[in-house]
């Protein structure tokens, strides 16, 4: 039995491999147990061929090593990972109610009680996040998925902070970025508070604040912040009141997280132990 001193080296043969949980962009996920602890977990598999020919393996291993010691109720936990020949296998949380943005297409849209319950898990999570100096947690539905009692993990799939570089027109959608990384001049941890009123309005309304055919559309609506709230679904002035002091151009005038938190549309509707139960 290894100490926790010395890090427990794993490999595949620790593990009983179950059903795949689906498959990204960079390789499957399956559900897992370890043998030696009867422990769930999900297990992902990267190519490492496909890390080269992306040329993102040191940025992986940044991912891993920041991921590695969040510690966070509504963070993915990153256990450990090992290699062989081929791959990288990263050992994690796994989560029981798969992806949010799945739930989100079956439902259409969010009722505000499950949209501000999970806003606030995401505001905790983000604030514990820029409390160790991670920013850009790359909060989409995509990267978001649910434990088995309905709380909110971010997964973080781990290419945004990388793939932001090319302003990821290649892969990812422009939907999230903020005027500053459209614009590409520096950005803070304020970035995620943008993150997150997008994320607000597409919990609510289905659809992200920004959404155009061309991606010219999407830059030139966010950069002039061309936020819109359409009359259906009916949507509380208090909902559009935190949304509206989140989409704010200038990020220093950004509601910061803590006040989003306190703010009444989250006080009146989130559910305080960040579940939302269907
Ligand atoms: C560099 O990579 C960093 C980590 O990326 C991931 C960690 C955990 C993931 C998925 C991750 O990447 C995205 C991806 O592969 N898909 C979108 C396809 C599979 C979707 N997962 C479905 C799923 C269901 N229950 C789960 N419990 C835990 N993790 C899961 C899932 N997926």
């Amino acid at each position: 039995e290894s100490t926790t001193a010395e890090k427990k080296r794993w490999n595949l043969n620790d593990f009983d491999i179950g059903k795949p949980l689906g498959r990204g962009k960079f390789g499957h996920v399956y559900l897992a147990r370890e043998k030696r602890s009867n422990q769930i977990v999900a297990l992902k598999v990267l190519f490492k061929s496909q890390l080269k020919q992306s040329q993102v393996e040191h940025q992986l291993r940044r991912e891993v090593e920041i991921q590695s010691h969040l510690r966070h109720p509504n963070i993915l936990r990153l256990y450990g990972y090992f290699y062989d020949q081929k791959r990288v296998y990263l050992i994690l949380e796994y989560a029981a109610k798969g992806e949010l943005y799945k739930e989100l297409q079956k439902c259409k849209y969010f009722s505000e009680r499950r949209s501000a319950t999970y806003v606030a898990s995401l505001a905790r999570a983000l604030i514990y996040c820029h409390g160790k100096h991670v920013i850009h947690r790359d909060i989409k539905p995509e990267n978001l998925l649910v434990g088995a009692q309905g709380e909110l993990k971010i997964a973080d799939f781990g290419w945004s902070v990388h793939t932001f570089n090319r302003r990821r027109t290649m892969c990812g959608t422009l939907d999230y970025l903020p005027p500053e990384m459209v614009e590409s001049v520096e950005h803070d941890a304020n970035v995620d508070i943008w993150s997150l009123g997008v994320l607000c309005y597409e919990f609510l309304y289905g659809v992200p604040p920004f959404e155009a055919i061309e991606h010219s559309d999407t830059y030139r609506r966010i950069v002039h912040v061309d936020l819109k709230f359409p009359p259906k679904p009916v949507v509380s002035s208090a909902a559009k009141d935190l949304i509206s002091q989140m989409l704010v151009k200038d990020s220093s005038r950004r509601l910061p997280l803590h006040k989003a938190l306190e703010h009444p549309w989250i006080v009146q509707n989130a559910d305080p132990s960040g579940i939302y139960r269907v």
